[in-house]
């Protein structure tokens, strides 16, 4: 009871809290803009507080350098909104998923802050978005943020990455600035019911050219990507990888 009750207040602070944000939004800067990112991000960052979650952010840095570029992050939960806004550099965008621009106040405020809706149940959709995305983010000079693994995930591992914003960063010849969050489990777990406090360790990485690469690179640079952030993703959770894949907690 005590984790749907949780989880139920979160929605409920998600729609309160666009709600309210929306008219700040519109008064601000008057419709659909990037530059509302800024409010939404001080209005989320402020819910880690009433659940008692900590953010250990370490590579910061990284996202210094000037200019468009992809940003790709591990995706476990709707909690990784909470994540996203932490670090959330300016001018960023995020892609997602076309049934959240259906859910009322939040799916406006996400509209009114520049978020890129995609129809994942058709390919051709979602890959004239990306180039509509493609050219906004040369001419906009606006970075965009994407899930490569296309779903939420919180087994312990990441999913195997959509090719998409690799594409995407291939096209533009922008460069790809990974994100690693730890694993939730050890205090979100909703196959056992679980919603504590903790902490999550966040590690920006550095950031992984695409100048000269074509088409033809992109499997390659998917692949790469994925293990680096693998890699990283068992690190800050403190598990150890296993040759076949899958991930185990370290003995310690
Ligand atoms: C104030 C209070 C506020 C309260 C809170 C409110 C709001 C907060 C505000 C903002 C927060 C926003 C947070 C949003 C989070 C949203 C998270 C999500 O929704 S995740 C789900 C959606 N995201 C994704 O799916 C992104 C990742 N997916 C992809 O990149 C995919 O590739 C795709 C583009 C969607 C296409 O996927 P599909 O499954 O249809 O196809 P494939 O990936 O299998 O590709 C098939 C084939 O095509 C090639 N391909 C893909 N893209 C391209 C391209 N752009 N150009 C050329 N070719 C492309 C790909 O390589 C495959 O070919 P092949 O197999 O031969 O390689
Ligand atoms: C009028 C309709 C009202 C509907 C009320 C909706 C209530 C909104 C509830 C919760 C708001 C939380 C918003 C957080 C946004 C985080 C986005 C997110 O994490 O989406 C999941 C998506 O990446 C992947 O989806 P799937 O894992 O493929 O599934």
């Amino acid at each position: 009871i005590k984790f749907q009750v949780k989880i139920g207040f979160y929605c409920v602070l998600c729609v309160v809290a666009s709600a309210l944000t929306v008219p700040l939004c519109l008064l601000r800067h008057g419709g659909r803009t990037v530059r509302n990112m800024r409010i939404i991000k001080n209005v989320v960052r402020t819910f880690k507080y009433l659940y008692g979650l900590r953010f250990e952010v370490k590579g910061l840095e990284h996202f210094k350098t000037e200019g468009p570029c992809v940003i790709v992050s591990n995706h476990q939960s709707i909690l990784d909104m909470m994540g996203l806004m932490e670090i959330l550099p300016d001018g960023c965008v995020q892609i997602g998923k076309r049934e959240l621009l259906f859910t009322g106040p939040v799916g406006f405020v996400m509209y009114l802050g520049g978020v890129i809706f995609i129809n994942r149940k058709s390919t051709s959709n979602a890959k004239s978005v990306m180039s509509g995305v493609a050219q906004a983010m040369m001419e906009e000079n606006v970075k965009v943020w994407v899930y490569p693994e296309g779903t939420r995930n919180g087994n312990g591992d990441l999913l195997p990455f959509k090719k998409g914003s690799f594409h995407l960063a291939v096209q533009t010849q922008v460069p790809i600035i990974p994100v690693v969050y730890s694993t939730f489990t050890a205090f979100y777990n909703p196959a056992k019911k679980l919603f504590t406090s903790g902490k999550i360790q966040v590690e920006v990485l550095p950031p992984i050219e695409t100048k000269g690469l074509t088409g033809d690179d992109v499997t390659v640079l998917t692949e790469q990507c994925r293990n680096t952030m693998r890699e990283t993703f068992f690190r800050l959770s403190g598990m150890s990888s296993e040759a076949n894949g899958s991930a185990c907690p370290a003995v310690q």
